[in-house]
Formats: structure tokens, C-alpha cells, sequence
């Protein structure tokens, strides 16, 4: 056939060997994982579980009350168990607290420092306050959450010295008011964040959740690397650790099925645009992108109706500054921090 010059692929495309063999090599279940084995495996290692949280009251307690009650009072699995308020204005502190956990402010942790915003500044400040030698990190607004979530994430790091990080993943349904689609949750992940990294970083393509919240890793190589701030966390995250200590040494773990709160798209949206922005640095990093440029900060976005808006448009214009930033690796700072947490 004539395509007018273009290359013709006369293959089917196939996935990556590196990708296969890295995903058959390094997933595991949670159910590989049962605490009693943890428990042998763990030796000296303490372990810290660390969630961010803004504005989390409705699920912050509950997961709290898990974690305590299966893994700190049943079994000493978990050693510590820190909530980070990342400037919440509802009862999230109290809440958390109540049902068990150590609260640290982010603003508290940072204090001394360029005042930074969003999940990434809030999980660096968790770092920060955590002792333990594994760290987990796990999101304040997952509905029907379960301990495996915790053992399936430390299991790996706590049995094979060779991983240092472990990424969790699982089912997403996307649940509305008055509907439930099956795999319809992940749309950032889906519609940028794979997109973004099958293309740039094949190597991490084996990721089924790229963006999940709940991950954990050794402190020492945490601390090694820069926490980008907002939602670009887990993308740089991803991206700088496969630099540092390379694929072999990341892993993921099943841990089956995810319910969360919906953000709406609009949000989705800024999210997106912040994830751009890491990757833009990251791309730099590599030369894959001029030095010194730098894309806009602003997005503009439309609101249906609304007293501003616009006759001609029946919107009003919403703008955000979707820019991120980036807190260097704690292992350089840490000489500045405070040395005892202090309440929120
Ligand atoms: O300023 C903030 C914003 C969020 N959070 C907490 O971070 C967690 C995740 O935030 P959320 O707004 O629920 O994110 P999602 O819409 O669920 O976004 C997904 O995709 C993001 C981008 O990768 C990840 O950061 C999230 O963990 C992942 O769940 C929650 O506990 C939030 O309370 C903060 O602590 N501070
Ligand atoms: O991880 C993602 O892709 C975003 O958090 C959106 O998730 P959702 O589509 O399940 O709300």
C-alpha cells in the first residue's frame, strides 16, 4: 500500500521485554504479604506510616483506626503512625488524633523555610517527622480502606534488601451520585500520566498506577531525592527514583481495589497541568527540552453561569496558578529542620 511516503510498521506492536520482565519479576500481591511473616521479616526496622491530609475528617478516622487497631495493638508492626494537616480548615486534626495517630502541621515542619503548597510539601514534611527506616505513604481520603494496604506495601522492602521503593496499585471504580463504572476511576492517570510516561519513560510503562498515593520506601533513599510540590509529587517521584537507584530496585504490589473521593474535572484539570510541569523539568534534566524555557503557569478555565460571568460566554473565567515547585532531598536540609515535631 502507497502511504505517501511514510514509514510503514509491518509489525503488530508488542510490549516492551525490559517492561514484561521487570512486571512479571517485581509485582506481587498483598496477599503475599500476611503480617505474621512481616513480623519475622522485620527484624530491627521500624516502621512509620505517614498521611497527608486536607480536609480528610469524613475518612481520616477510620483509617487511623485500622492501622492502630491491626497493626500497632494487635502486632507490633507498625511503629508510627503520623498524620500530616496540610492546613486543613475542617476537624481533620481532631479527628485523626482521636482515633490514634501522632498530627503534625506541614507548617510546623517546614518552619524556617520557603512556605510551599499542596500534597508534595505535605508528604516532605511527613518525611520529615518520621523516624521509621521504611516509610509509607498512604492518601487520607480512601473510603473502605483495609490493613493490607500497609503490610502489601511494606512486605517487599521488609523481605528483599534489593527494593527500595513499592509502588501500590489495584481497581478503580469511578463512583458517582448515582452510578458505579467498574474500571472508570484513574482519569488523570489514564489521560495524562500514562500517556506522559510511556512516552518519555518507557521504562516505567510496567506501573499499572503511576499516580497512586499509597507507596512506600526506605527512608535513606526518600530522603535522596527532591519532593515536587501539589499533585507532581508521585510523577517526579517515579522519574527520580529511577534515576537514583534504577527500575530493578522499584517494585509494585496488587492491592486490589481503591475507593476514594472524586475530584471534579476542572480540578482534574489543574492537576494535569501541574503533572506537565514536572515532567517539563524532568525532560530538561534530560535535555529533551530547552534550558531555561519554561512553560505558562496560568490556566484558564470556564465555570458555567456564576455572577462573573461573561454575557457573551455565559462562563465566568476561572484562573489558577497550576506552577510547582520543588523541596530539595531532606538528606540536605535536614541540619535545618526542627527537631522535635510539634503538634498541629
Ligand atoms: O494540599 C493538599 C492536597 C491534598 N492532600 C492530601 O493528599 C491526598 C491525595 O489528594 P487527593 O486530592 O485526594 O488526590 P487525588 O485526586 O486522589 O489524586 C491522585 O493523583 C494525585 C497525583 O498524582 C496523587 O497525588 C494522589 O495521591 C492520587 O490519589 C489526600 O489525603 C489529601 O488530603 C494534602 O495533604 N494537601
Ligand atoms: O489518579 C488519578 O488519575 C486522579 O486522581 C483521578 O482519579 P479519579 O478519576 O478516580 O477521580
Amino acid at each position: 500500500m502507497d502511504l505517501g511516503g511514510l514509514p510503514v510498521r509491518d509489525t503488530e506492536p508488542t510490549v516492551s521485554p525490559l517492561v514484561e520482565a521487570w512486571a512479571t519479576y517485581r509485582t506481587t500481591s498483598a496477599q503475599d504479604w500476611p503480617t505474621r511473616r512481616l513480623m519475622s521479616a522485620k527484624g530491627e526496622n521500624r516502621v512509620s506510616v505517614v498521611l497527608p491530609a486536607r480536609n480528610e475528617e469524613a475518612t481520616v478516622g477510620a483509617i487511623v483506626a485500622t492501622i492502630r487497631e491491626h497493626l500497632m495493638d494487635r502486632v507490633p508492626l507498625v511503629d508510627e503512625l503520623i498524620v500530616v494537616d496540610s492546613r486543613s480548615t475542617d476537624r481533620t486534626a481532631q479527628v485523626a488524633r482521636a482515633a490514634g495517630a501522632e498530627v503534625v502541621g506541614q507548617d510546623e515542619m517546614t518552619r524556617g523555610l520557603p512556605r510551599l503548597t499542596g500534597k508534595g510539601d505535605a508528604l516532605w514534611a511527613g518525611l520529615a517527622a518520621a523516624e521509621g527506616d521504611v516509610v509509607a505513604f498512604i492518601d487520607a481520603d480512601l473510603r473502605e480502606f483495609r490493613p493490607h494496604f500497609v503490610t502489601g506495601l511494606i512486605g517487599p522492602l521488609l523481605v528483599d534488601p534489593s527494593v527500595e521503593f513499592v509502588k501500590g496499585f489495584y481497581h478503580r471504580p469511578l463512583v458517582g451520585a448515582t452510578s458505579v463504572e467498574t474500571d472508570g476511576g484513574g482519569r488523570v492517570t489514564e489521560l495524562m500520566a500514562r500517556p506522559l510516561l510511556n512516552l518519555f519513560w518507557p521504562e516505567l510503562a510496567g506501573f499499572v498506577q503511576p499516580l497512586a498515593g499509597e507507596y512506600a520506601g526506605r527512608r535513606e533513599v526518600l530522603e535522596r531525592v527532591p519532593f515536587v510540590t501539589g499533585y507532581g509529587v508521585e510523577t517526579a517521584m517515579l522519574i527520580d527514583l529511577l534515576e537514583l537507584v534504577g527500575l530493578d530496585a522499584l517494585a509494585q504490589v496488587d492491592l486490589g481495589e481503591r475507593k476514594h473521593r472524586h475530584q471534579d474535572t476542572a480540578a482534574l484539570g489543574r492537576m494535569s497541568a501541574q503533572i506537565m510541569h514536572t515532567a517539563w523539568t524532568r525532560l530538561q534534566r534530560r535535555g529533551w527540552a530547552a534550558p531555561g524555557t519554561s512553560p505558562g503557569t496560568i490556566l484558564t478555565q470556564f465555570r458555567r453561569g456564576g455572577s462573573e460571568a461573561l454575557p457573551n460566554l455565559d462562563r465566568e473565567i476561572v484562573v489558577n496558578d497550576v506552577s510547582v515547585q520543588e523541596r530539595p532531598p531532606l538528606a540536605e536540609l535536614r541540619p535545618r529542620l526542627p527537631r522535635r515535631r510539634v503538634a498541629a
